[in-house]
């Protein structure tokens, strides 16, 4: 094994993942730096979802190699990476998948609860992140009183407040009319700029990753060469960051 270059939170070398032998990974490598908005821009079909899943540990691939800080994740048992997971990585699916017995507040302290975080200190900062997110008078409703945006944000409120080193985020404003999506994704890359996360977002279409410091094409299961995001503002987007090939 290679060691990751030191200055890349997330690392992957030559991923191969196939479902029943139908490859949907042949060959994708990675590096991902300390903060960066990450955009993988690819069609439908093109492999975005299972590699974020191979990133974040929640599937090994067949061939490859996936650091996190400096430390293979593609070799842990099935309980480290679910530790890996529970403790420095949020994840935004493109549904929100709230759950519905539950209000919102109490759905964004979720991961601060299942990491052992006391009730009160977990209510708070999900109270926080709920405000940051513009859905702080929501948080005493239950998802299913809410629209699909509220419940999106509060998603992200939930992928957020644990403060993960990593959030990776599946097409998170799909489901959402243009004026909401905008604005999810502006909030989510928002925060974590404020708060140094490292932002792993997989997205359909340029204007989505416009967001990101750095756009990194699929197609086919394939890196499809690097798309240029556009000029971000002053202070939103950053230099771009190494790719290894
Ligand atoms: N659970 C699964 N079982 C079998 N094949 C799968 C499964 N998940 C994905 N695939 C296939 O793997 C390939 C890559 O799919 P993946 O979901 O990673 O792509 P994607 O770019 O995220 O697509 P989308 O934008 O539609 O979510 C596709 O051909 C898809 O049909």
């Amino acid at each position: 094994m290679v060691a990751p270059p030191d200055n890349d939170v997330l690392w992957a070398r030559g991923l191969h993942y196939s479902y029943n032998g139908s490859p949907a990974l042949t060959g994708v490598s990675v590096g991902v730096r300390e903060g960066e908005i990450l955009a993988l821009a690819g069609p439908r079909g093109s492999g975005k979802t299972t590699l974020l899943k191979c990133l974040s540990g929640q599937l090994v691939p067949d061939q490859g190699e996936v650091w996190f800080n400096s430390a293979p994740v593609h070799t842990l048992s099935r309980s480290g990476r679910e530790r890996l997971r529970r403790e420095r990585f949020g994840w935004i699916d493109s549904t929100p998948h709230l759950v519905p017995e539950l209000t919102a507040w109490e759905n964004a302290a979720l991961p601060l609860l299942a990491r052992g975080v006391g009730h009160r200190a977990a209510k708070t900062t999900a109270y926080e992140w709920l405000e940051r997110l513009d859905v702080g008078d929501c948080a005493r409703k239950r998802p299913r009183g809410l629209l699909r945006a509220q419940c999106q944000r509060i998603a992200v409120a939930r992928a957020l407040a644990g403060e993960p080193t990593v959030v990776f985020a599946d097409d998170p404003a799909a489901p959402l009319h243009s004026a909401d999506r905008a604005q999810v994704l502006r909030t989510l890359t928002t925060a974590a700029r404020s708060h140094n996360i490292t932002v792993v977002l997989a997205v359909l279409d340029e204007d989505s990753a416009s967001l990101a410091d750095r756009t990194v094409g699929l197609l086919d299961g394939r890196r499809g060469g690097a798309i240029p995001a556009p000029d971000a503002p002053e202070g939103e987007g950053r230099a771009a960051c190494s790719v290894s090939a």
